[in-house]
């Protein structure tokens, strides 16, 4: 028999449901996310700590899990909240299905809730902070928990989901037909931060011809380029970027040493905080699949994979930044490149996992800027 579940968010409303997952209490910020597919990737992103995510699709679950979808080697979201999973998935990868899953990792979810409602809810108010119990169920205690969480906003989480010890990735894309993951050979060395890495980044990386030395979020500068990197790569990672100051530091250093970088949601964040922009939260954030972003260069709209709650505030950028992309949902700042350095960022998901392939070019464009870093430089007379 199904136990019973509640979410409860801070200002006071609950939704009661079934448990999906494991018994226990969570809290975290409550965000919902638009996308059709992915909610294995989704749990599995480390972006998502400390996040109840909420999905808009009504059945979730449908093509169970497989452990080739993780993002990362444990799930990171704080809990999951869906309408419906059904009573049996069907794919050929299946190996187990969702509510098992989750059971068997920890994870608090609740199912059979109004996620229509809830997310109407999170749209008009903003990100909520809330709490998911499971088993026995106390809408008060919950409540408390919900109203106790501080919020993400100066939460340095970086440093918390980071690799304890850095280690080199090689593995490229899966190949469906032997199921194993293609290695390539490499031609540039690449030093990844680990903010909060997806896989499907390193992957990226990889099948393009490059090997990848991940290391710890703190690591400094210094220890980076003893490590003679071709490029230096700025991962996604959850929490608020403004506190993460070790990192702020270290990339200004690689900057000034024109080591071409390339910088991905949280590591976009963190590039414009240390040529000194300012980043602010949103109100509901992006979440989802199918974002039109415009390339400012080309005029070209693409379909992008998105995942944040804060952003680039483009009136306080330097001169020496353009500014490349931008949403044309809310008009906020999606991409920026330094004009007179190899460095570049996408706010979105260019490995789009789950999501569509539109911003995969930009990986092409960082190894280029490694072949030849005035590749995309304005003032140096390199090319564009
Ligand atoms: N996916 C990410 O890297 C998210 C970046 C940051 N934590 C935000 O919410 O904006």
């Amino acid at each position: 028999m199904n136990q019973p579940a509640i979410l409860a968010l801070e200002d006071g409303t609950v939704f009661e449901g079934v448990s999906v997952g494991a018994p226990g209490l969570s809290v975290g910020e409550v965000v919902f996310n638009t996308a059709i597919t992915g909610y294995q990737e989704v749990l599995t992103d480390p972006s998502y700590a400390r996040q109840l995510v909420t999905l808009t699709y009504p059945h979730v679950g449908n093509t169970g899990c497989t452990d080739q979808d993780d993002e990362a080697s444990r799930v990171w979201a704080s809990g999951l909240i869906v309408r419906n999973v059904p009573r049996r998935p069907s794919n050929w990868r299946n190996q187990v299905a969702l509510p098992q899953w989750l059971a068997a990792r920890g994870v608090v979810a609740i199912a059979d809730i109004d996620t229509r409602k809830l997310t109407r809810l999170l749209r008009e108010s903003g990100a909520q902070n809330g709490a998911l119990m499971a088993g026995d169920v106390d809408v008060a205690k919950a409540l408390e928990a919900a109203r106790a969480f501080p919020g993400l906003k100066g939460m340095d989480l970086a440093k918390v989901v980071t690799t304890p010890a850095s280690y080199e990735w090689r593995d490229g894309q899966l190949d469906l037909d032997s199921n194993t993951f293609v290695q390539a050979e490499a031609r540039h060395h690449v030093v990844a931060y680990d903010f909060g890495v997806k896989h499907n980044i390193l992957r990226m990386l990889a099948e393009r011809g490059c090997r990848v030395t991940v290391v710890p979020a703190q690591t400094s500068a210094a220890d980076v380029m003893a490590l003679q990197p071709d490029g230096v790569f700025l991962s996604n990672g959850p929490g608020d970027p403004a506190p993460c100051d070790y990192a702020i530091a270290a990339i200004r250093e690689f900057v000034a040493a024109r080591v071409p970088t390339f910088g991905i949601c949280l590591g976009h964040q963190l590039l414009a905080l240390a040529v000194g922009a300012q980043t602010l939260k949103m109100g509901h954030g992006h979440h989802g699949a199918n974002h039109p972003v415009q390339d400012l260069d080309s005029g070209r709209v693409m379909i992008t994979s998105q995942n944040h709650g804060f952003a680039v505030d483009e009136a306080t950028l330097p001169a020496n930044v353009r500014v490349t992309h931008r949403s044309l949902f809310d008009g906020s700042n999606q991409g920026i490149a330094l004009t007179d350095a190899p460095a570049f960022s996408f706010q979105g998901h260019p490995e789009a996992s789950p999501g569509p392939h539109d911003v995969a070019p930009l990986f092409d464009r960082f190894v280029a800027s490694m072949r030849d870093p005035g590749f995309g430089v304005r003032d140096s007379g390199g090319r564009q």
